[in-house]
C-alpha cells in the first residue's frame, strides 16, 4: 500500500496575506522505500511532511499512509495515526534532559500497546551498555541515534525525518544515516527523509525535489549507495 499524496494543497494566512506552501503536490512510495525531499529553503519540505505524519491539515487532496486516510481524520484519529504509524526523528533532539537514555526511549514505548524491548532497541542504534547516561553525557551523534531508537520502539510503519543530521558533522552523519538505513531494512520502515544535502540523495531509491511549494521532479535512483560509501 505505501504512501500516497495527490494533488494536496496547503496555505498560510496571517492577516492579509495568504502563502500557497504546497501546490498540487502529489507523489508516492512503496513501503519498505527511502526516499529525500530536497529542495531550497521555503520550497514547502516540512509543510509536506507535517502533512504525511497528521501533524498538519492540508486544505484538500488525500493523503494515504498504509489504508490509514491521513486528510480527513479527525483530532483524535490523527493522534492515533500517529501513535500507530509514524516515527519522527528532527535535526533537535528534543530528548528529555532529566531522564536516561532508557527512559527517554520508554516515555516513547508507554504510549504504545506492542512496543519492542527497549533494550533491544538500545542495542540496536549502537547503544549497548548506555541506557543509564543522561543526555548531556552523550555527543551529538549518540543522542541522535536515542532519538531514532525513540521513534523506532512503537514500531512505525513511516519514519519521516527532518533534517536529522543537520547539526553533524560529515563523519557522524554518514553513522546516522547508516542506522536510518539499518533501521529501514530491519524494520522495513518505509523512509521519508528532508534534506539540503543532495549528497543524502545517494542513498534514496526514490529523490524528490520541491520548488516553490511544488513537486520540480521525480527520480527513481537506479545506483543506489550505502550511506557510508557517499561522496560527501
Ligand atoms: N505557520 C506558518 N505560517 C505562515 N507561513 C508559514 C508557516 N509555516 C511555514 N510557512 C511558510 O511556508 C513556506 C514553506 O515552509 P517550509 O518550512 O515547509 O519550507 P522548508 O522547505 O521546509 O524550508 P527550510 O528548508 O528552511 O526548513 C515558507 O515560505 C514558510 O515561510
Amino acid at each position: 500500500m505505501g504512501l500516497t499524496v495527490q494533488k494536496i494543497n496547503k496555505t498560510y494566512r496571517s492577516g492579509e496575506t495568504t502563502f500557497h506552501a504546497l501546490k498540487d503536490v502529489t507523489l508516492e512510495m512503496e513501503t519498505g522505500e527511502i526516499a529525500v525531499i530536497l529542495g531550497p529553503s521555503g520550497s514547502g519540505k516540512s509543510t509536506l511532511l507535517n502533512a504525511i505524519g497528521g501533524i498538519d491539515q492540508v486544505d484538500n487532496g488525500d493523503i494515504s499512509v498504509e489504508g490509514w486516510n491521513v486528510a480527513s481524520l479527525s483530532d483524535k484519529e490523527s493522534v492515533n495515526y500517529r501513535r500507530e504509524m509514524i516515527g519522527f526523528v528532527f535535526q533537535m533532539n528534543n530528548l528529555i534532559p532529566n531522564l536516561t537514555v532508557y527512559e527517554n526511549i520508554e516515555v516513547a514505548a508507554n504510549i504504545s500497546t506492542s512496543p519492542l524491548k527497549i533494550n533491544d532497541v538500545i542495542d540496536d542504534v549502537g547503544l549497548s551498555g548506555m541506557g543509564d547516561c543522561f543526555p548531556r553525557e552523550l555527543s551529538g551523534g549518540q543522542q541522535q541515534r536515542v532519538s531514532i531508537a525513540r521513534a523506532i520502539v512503537r514500531k512505525p510503519k513511516l519514519l519521516l525525518c527532518d533534517e536529522p543530521t543537520g547539526s553533524l558533522d560529515s563523519v557522524t552523519s554518514k553513522d546516522i544515516l547508516s542506522l536510518l538505513k539499518k533501521m529501514n531494512s530491519n524494520y522495513n520502515i518505509t523512509t521519508l527523509i528532508i534534506t539540503h544535502n543532495e549528497a543524502i540523495s545517494q542513498m534514496a531509491d526514490r529523490i524528490i525535489q520541491l520548488k516553490d511549494g511544488m513537486i520540480d521532479t521525480v527520480t527513481l535512483n537506479e545506483n543506489i549507495y550505502p550511506p557510508e560509501r557517499i561522496e560527501w
